[in-house]
């Protein structure tokens, strides 16, 4: 459908009030797409319900006139999960941001699903408390998407991903049922847990319009490192050794193509002078003499033993938060590039013998590319970026990267790793999903998709197809 007809407009218009029914190119254009700026947007409409029960009552219409809905929070996303590209009705979750219900001894807070990340994250800090799931994108990211995906980020190694904070959700079905998932409980083992089922299933099982959000104490001074190290093989041998020895918040790490992109295009200033292959940025606990000397020690050790060739540690929090800049803006700067992207994982363990692979396929391939990798080493997850070098058509890129793509899927499949670690598979990792996901697998999920969407209206072609 590319046309609301008036009845259907009427009706929206009556569940959730005219100023909240959008049809103009320019609020299509915005909320019908997310950060990939591959494929181009065309809702026919965007609606912002206000309650729960506006959300049901879309969802019900939709059901009746056969309208696709896509589901949108902050949209902030990097697979196309969030993309309407087929006439769907987007629905968009920004007025469902109340904050409040917050118990200090349960440690919960509840979110309507359209609370940006860093407001919860401030609102915690305001009752003592710490929600420690963190991302570049923590400013305009939402709760409801960051359930949606699952989203991971920069603290995972130290404090999970966005499931593990899920106390409860509030979630409408693909019928317009209200589902009330697990209520704060910590201990529920009473049948099927259908939270952790909502819970990255990317808006194609219902639309999460509420969570209770667990928070934890605040993780006290935290020291960050920046080391250079002379290959990968480096940087997981200085994961070895600070991990044995301090509580790791972080331990990331990125190239120099990467640092200096982004030191060139944010006007950041170089760790130190030596210019090296790798970088690992470390978060560490711990402000004490005693932990900073075992840091120092350790980076001597590896200094001695070669597996690191230069270092810089914070000595205030402005000075943490500009080392942390340069891993965490490299996203953003290259994006002007638009650049091919892979979010692929493997077991901690296996990172050193497929990163080599990878390598070696992608130098081999892609000669003439400029390869930007950065990620989350610490969690076996690398973030692959090829840019676009101007001069070379968008479609002509694009066919020879998906080209590569298969055959790094093919390493990645050997490993038992993922082809989507933490950004979701929507639109853009769909015809992969078998590289990580048996048949069976798929099959199993497209039963359960139709049990929570019997009539196909939630975010119809993401993920798999029916
Ligand atoms: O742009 C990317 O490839 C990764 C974005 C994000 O997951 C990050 O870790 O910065
Ligand atoms: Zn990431």
């Amino acid at each position: 459908m590319d046309r609301l007809d008036n009845a259907l407009q009427q009706s929206l218009e009556d569940i959730v009030g005219p100023a909240h029914v959008h049809r103009d190119a320019e609020t299509l254009a915005h909320y019908g797409r997310d950060w990939t700026r591959a494929i181009e947007p065309a809702p026919v409409a965007a609606v912002l319900p206000g309650s729960i029960g506006e959300v049901q009552a879309i969802v019900r219409l939709a059901v009746d006139t056969g309208l696709a809905i896509v589901p949108s929070g902050g949209r902030t996303g990097l697979s196309a999960g969030a993309v309407a590209a087929q006439g769907e009705l987007v629905v968009a979750l920004d007025r469902l941001d109340h904050i409040g219900d917050f118990s200090a001894v349960d440690r919960t807070v509840r979110c309507g699903a359209g609370v940006v990340t860093a407001r919860l994250q401030a609102f915690a800090e305001e009752q003592g408390l710490f929600y420690p799931v963190d991302f570049a994108s923590s400013g305009s990211s939402q709760i409801g998407g960051n359930i949606a995906t699952n989203a991971g980020g920069i603290k995972v190694i130290r404090h999970g991903m966005t499931r593990d904070w899920v106390a409860g959700l509030k979630v409408v079905t693909g019928t317009g049922e209200l589902l009330d998932l697990n209520r704060g409980l910590i201990k529920n083992n009473a049948g099927y847990d259908l939270r952790h089922l909502m819970i990255g299933s990317e808006g194609t099982l219902g639309l999460i319009v509420e969570a209770t959000i667990s928070l934890r104490e605040p993780p006290g001074d935290l020291a960050v490192m920046v080391l250079g190290a002379p290959d990968m093989p480096s940087i997981m041998r200085v994961l070895d050794a600070f991990r044995g020895e301090l509580q790791l918040h972080a331990f990331e790490f990125f190239s120099e193509d990467a640092l200096a992109r982004v030191i060139e295009h944010q006007g950041l200033q170089r760790p130190f002078e030596t210019s090296c292959p790798y970088y690992a940025l470390l978060e560490f606990a711990g402000g004490d003499d005693a932990t900073l000397e075992r840091a120092m020690a350790l980076f001597e050790s590896g200094v001695e033993g070669g597996w690191v060739l230069d270092g810089s540690i914070s000595q205030s929090v402005a000075q943490a938060r500009a080392l942390w800049r340069l891993r965490e803006d490299i996203s953003e700067t290259i994006s002007r590039w638009t650049p091919y992207k892979n979010d692929i994982s493997t077991r901690v363990s296996d990172v050193p013998a497929f990163l080599q692979e990878v390598e070696s396929v992608v130098n081999a391939n892609y000669p003439d590319f400029e390869i930007i990798w950065f990620g989350h080493i610490g969690d076996g997850n690398v973030h692959l970026n090829i840019l676009k070098p101007d001069a070379l058509p968008m479609a002509e890129f694009q066919a020879r990267c998906g080209e590569v793509s298969r055959w790094v899927f093919e390493i990645v499949q050997r490993y038992g790793g993922s082809v989507s670690a933490e950004h979701g598979v929507g639109l853009l990792k769909k015809d992969y999903l078998l590289y990580t996901r048996s048949a069976a697998e798929i099959e199993i999920m497209r039963q359960i998709k139709r049990v929570f969407d019997p009539a196909g209206i939630l975010n119809p072609g993401k993920i798999f197809d029916l």
